[in-house]
């Protein structure tokens, strides 16, 4: 059913002047605040990274830092990885993540921080330009400036949806964050700036990475082929073939990655590019890979901070293979750990009703977690039946008292068509994420005054087909309830005035 593939197929103005000795400080207040105000070029140099590389050369070094740790380890573990290592899997094969030093951020109180970001936004400064890489120091905190790869990603609008949260759901404060309006048009772009830097920096140092390899739906390997194009590195991807839509098929075509489409599933290829990467000196780019969701993470601290600091009650996420649930988790957490705010929102993961293991998963009082095998949905870039985060998205709700909801394709259609119809142009993913809203807003779940986010995360604009199918009334058994077809007129005058007046009529306010 899923529209399917061809055959072709500082401040300077915001640096942060460290404290020269590693002594613990003070926590420093607001009033103390450390960011000098100052426009990006006013030194004769002739660009922003320029500029950066001069600031950084007056600059004291870096003193925060982070490592690779176990996902969720016993407190023991004494396990851990430079970032500069090659490392997917701990040990004992489980996950990773990346664990920053808390106790030199924690150095700054949560008001230095606050106003630290809040005076990188809308500036051109390299990297704080970007809205990933304006947390650089909670993000990749070791990187050189200089080898960051990056589109000014992030910085996306948070929609006040007021006509689709009033008009459907009887809502003041619906939100809606556009992840999907960036870049390369989805949440990708925040987590692969993030990689594809580290593996820059990678290169420079000589270490063995001759290219950057993903398995894709059609929005990571979108975004890697972007930023390694962007940065003159070799990107392959791995594309099951005929199941992502011909929009996100061209991005990597266009930007000359190496595009192989291969006669299986999502899940199959993911299987397919951890043996390859395990063999060959392709680094794996998905979010097995825990350097995606630092930069992913950063929507959730964004979220916060567009509302000036206060925290909604509801984030809704759509679901697939579980990497960003867990990121806006971390983002949340780290704002809470590092006295930004005071508590974090409830997390609810939405999935597709045909490719929902973690649904089930959730339904089943999380005894025991059972791989499906996804069948198509139009949501086809969360077509995915064996998740690699499971751990990550469990931990995630059972620690933000989150909540697992499905869509049908019927419902998720319909949602995203309704959301359209208010002035959006959202994709089916986002929609199901709409469908878990309205179900937790008819069940009473989530109330009338929540101050509720639901996250798009790719651009409606990917996945035009799925649109055209059903303002075409074109889809098997399912009834188009709010299909908008175009009216076939004759070309003269008395016909167009005949479906005026009607479609007037129809419209014209009732007394
Ligand atoms: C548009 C879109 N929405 C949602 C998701 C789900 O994200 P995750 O795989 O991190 O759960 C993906 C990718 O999987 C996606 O491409
Ligand atoms: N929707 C994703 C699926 C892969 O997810 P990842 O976050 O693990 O890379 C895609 O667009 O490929």
């Amino acid at each position: 059913m899923a529209s399917s593939s061809s055959s072709l197929f500082h401040s300077s103005s915001s640096s942060l002047f460290l404290p020269s000795s590693s002594k613990p400080r003070p926590k420093l207040k607001p009033t103390h605040f450390t960011v000098k105000a100052q426009s990006p070029l006013t030194h004769n140099t002739s660009n922003i990274r320029d500029e950066a590389r001069r600031q950084n050369a007056t600059h004291e070094p870096h003193r925060f830092s982070a490592k690779y740790v176990p996902f969720n380890a016993d407190p023991s573990s004494t396990e851990s990885y430079s970032l500069d290592e090659i490392v997917y899997r701990s040990q004992s094969g489980g996950l990773l993540d990346v664990q920053h030093d808390l106790s030199a951020l924690k150095r700054f109180d949560g008001a230095y921080w606050r106003s630290l970001f809040d005076s990188r936004v809308g500036k051109t400064t390299w990297p704080y330009g970007s809205g990933v890489w304006s947390k650089k120091e909670w993000v990749l905190p070791e990187i050189d400036s200089d080898h960051i790869v990056s589109a000014f990603e992030g910085n996306s609008n948070l929609f006040w949806a007021e006509r689709f949260g009033k008009h459907f759901l009887s809502m003041d404060e619906l939100w809606v964050k556009h992840c999907g309006i960036s870049h390369t048009g989805s949440f990708k772009d925040l987590g692969m700036t993030v990689l594809v830097s580290q593996v820059n920096r990678l290169r420079k140092m000589n270490r063995p990475v001759v290219g950057v390899g993903c398995a894709s739906t059609g929005d990571t390997s979108a975004a890697l082929s972007a930023y390694c194009a962007s940065a003159g590195i070799p990107s392959i991807v791995f594309l099951p073939a005929n199941r992502i839509s011909i929009a996100q098929l061209v991005q990597p075509i266009a930007n000359g990655a190496f595009v192989l489409s291969i006669d299986t599933d999502f899940d199959g290829c993911m299987q397919l590019i951890r043996e390859v990467t395990a063999e060959l000196p392709i680094y794996l780019a998905n979010s097995l890979n825990s350097l995606r969701l630092e930069g992913q993470k950063t929507a959730a601290i964004e979220i916060l901070q567009q509302f000036d600091w206060q925290v909604p009650d509801w984030v809704i996420v759509p679901g697939g293979n579980l990497g960003n649930i867990y990121a806006f988790y971390k983002g949340f957490k780290m704002c809470q750990e590092l006295g930004l705010v005071d508590r974090i929102p409830r997390l609810v993961c939405a999935q597709a009703a045909n490719a929902d293991p973690l649904y089930l998963y959730f339904k089943s009082g999380w005894k025991e977690f059972k791989p499906v095998k996804a069948t198509t949905t139009f949501a086809s870039a969360i077509q995915i039946g064996d998740p690699v985060s499971i751990d990550r998205a469990v931990y995630a709700l059972k620690n933000s008292n989150g909540i697992v909801e499905e869509a049908t394709e019927e419902e998720l259609m319909d949602a995203m068509a309704q959301a359209d119809s208010t002035g959006m142009f959202i994709c089916p993913h986002t929609g199901v994420a709409l469908s878990a809203l309205i179900k937790l807003r008819n069940s009473g779940v989530i109330k009338a005054g929540d101050r509720t986010v639901v996250v798009s995360t790719a651009h409606g604009l990917k996945f035009t087909q799925s649109k055209i199918d059903y303002h075409s009334n074109n889809i098997r058994d399912m009834n188009c309830r709010y299909a908008n077809p175009p009216v076939q007129v004759k070309a003269d005058f008395g016909s167009v005035m005949d479906v005026l007046k009607k479609y007037l009529q129809s419209k014209a306010p009732r007394h």
